[in-house]
């Protein structure tokens, strides 16, 4: 197969991508630039990647940040709705015509988005999602992983209603070790530092069920499920809302211009 990992930094990407072909002795794997953080810069990876005429067989949405500063993407969005959110939600609106055309029913393609435990503490301000009124960095991390949730769960209904052979799923990796602690307060990171061994995961171990998620043969067929080291768990009661999911879902075509085909295709 074809592996095509997409990011924002050229020179981490060339080390992995030399790695990858190292370790899987597969020289099909490329890297695409994609900055998550600009609508402009989505639409030209899409455009890059269907030029290349690839079956798209998976798609994980992994990227984030977490608990940065108050800013803004290049097209005005709160960083963590914007980038965690709203850019995994186009890119995977423009990329949903390839993962149809490679699905197969008996080997759906499918749909891997990452999310966190820390959904569970988020909420959704549906009149102030860029946090306008009063920032916080959790709450804007947290609502950004909750929105990937109602995401997913809506996406699936699409995608089922339609009988398209894709699925979409929620993969939680659990506490790992990774950079995403950078913005994170001093002490929590020097507890990082001194526990890592012992209360995080290795990066390795969570990616586990991403790939879980991409691979299995146990989750042929079957989307809409928040998986947790490799078993589905329930989310955040709010998530099943579907007016919620439905709501979020027309606020973000309208905040990117994705047209929103939910009334055609989802009756009641
Ligand atoms: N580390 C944890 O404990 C933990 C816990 C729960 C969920 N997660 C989730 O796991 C996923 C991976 O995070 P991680 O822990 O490996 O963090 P990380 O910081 O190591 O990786 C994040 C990745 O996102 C990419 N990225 C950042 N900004 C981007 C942009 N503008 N455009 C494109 N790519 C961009 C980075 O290049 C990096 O590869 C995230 O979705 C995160 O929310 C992590």
């Amino acid at each position: 197969g074809f592996a095509e990992p997409a990011g924002n930094n050229d020179s981490k990407a060339q080390d992995v991508v030399r790695r990858l072909k190292e370790e899987t002795s597969n020289d099909k794997v490329e890297f695409l630039y994609c900055d998550l953080a600009s609508l402009t810069s989505i639409r030209q990876f899409v455009q890059k990647f269907k030029k290349k005429k690839i079956p798209l067989h998976v798609l994980v949405n992994n990227a984030a940040v977490m608990m940065v500063p108050q800013r803004k993407t290049r097209d005005g969005f709160e960083e963590h709705f914007g980038l965690n959110y709203l850019g995994h939600f186009v890119l995977t609106n423009l990329l949903l015509d390839s993962l149809k055309a490679a699905g197969r029913p008996g080997r759906t393609a499918r749909v891997v988005t990452v999310s966190s435990a820390t959904h569970y503490v988020g909420e959704l301000r549906l009149r102030d999602l860029h946090g306008s009124r009063c920032y916080s960095p959790h709450g804007a991390y947290a609502q950004s992983k909750l929105a990937l949730v109602l995401f997913t769960y809506h996406l699936q209904r699409l995608l089922a209603a339609q009988g398209s052979p894709v699925t979409a799923n929620v993969a939680d990796p659990g506490v790992v070790d990774t950079d995403l602690y950078r913005h994170v307060f001093w002490g929590t990171r020097l507890i990082q530092k001194m526990l890592g061994w012992w209360a995080f995961k290795t990066p390795d171990e969570g990616a586990w069920t991403s790939v879980y998620a991409a691979v299995t043969p146990d989750l042929e067929g079957i989307g809409g499920r928040y998986l947790y080291n490799e078993k589905e768990t329930k989310s955040l009661m709010l998530t099943y809302d579907r007016d919620l999911q439905r709501q979020l879902w027309a606020i973000s075509c309208q905040m990117t211009g994705i047209t929103d085909v939910t009334q055609d295709t989802l009756l009641g």
